[in-house]
């Protein structure tokens, strides 16, 4: 299985960083840090300020705050199509605050751009049905979706 999973991400898998500088905010109850969004990625590793919080997960339409555990990696799924809705990607946001900044590093991996991407068949039968078409670039719908305010997994949708 993982074999089928590798092999999509092809020879050359992307890996891509994320610097995230939050300032100080007059007005935390009216500023995201980081609006709501699941990831575009496959997999992301991040690593949370180590004094400052601020990521919050939703779960039953709650906000749930993250803990912060210094130097610790904390590892989510994003909207990766091969599993074919076995993994679910989080909704996640950034919050800021109003007297410290924040700073996080986030690495994207993604499977080699240009490779087709689909759910893997033996996560495929009758009770699970093929959940999404073949993807040739979801990171140019994830950031067209993204900007849009909507959930770009949906554009994949069958
Ligand atoms: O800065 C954070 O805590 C979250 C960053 C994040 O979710 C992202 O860059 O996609
Ligand atoms: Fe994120």
């Amino acid at each position: 299985m993982i074999d089928r999973f590798l092999r999509q991400y092809g020879d050359r898998p992307v890996m891509y960083a994320r610097f995230s500088f939050y300032p100080p905010c007059p007005r935390p109850k009216l500023v995201h840090g980081l609006k709501p969004h699941a990831d575009g990625s496959a997999i992301t590793i991040l690593l949370q300020d180590k004094e400052v919080g601020g990521l919050q997960i939703l779960k039953d339409d709650k906000w749930y705050r993250v803990p912060i555990m210094p130097y610790a990696l904390l590892f989510n799924i994003g909207d990766q199509i091969m599993s074919n809705g076995l993994l679910k990607s989080p909704v996640h946001r950034a919050v800021t605050n109003l007297e410290k900044e924040r700073i996080t590093v986030a690495m994207f991996r993604s499977p080699e751009s240009g490779s087709e991407i689909e759910p893997v068949k033996e996560l495929m039968d009758d009770k699970r049905p093929k959940l999404y078409k073949i993807v040739k670039d979801y990171t140019a719908t994830y950031f067209q979706y993204f900007q849009q305010g909507k959930r770009p997994i949906n554009a994949v949708k069958i």
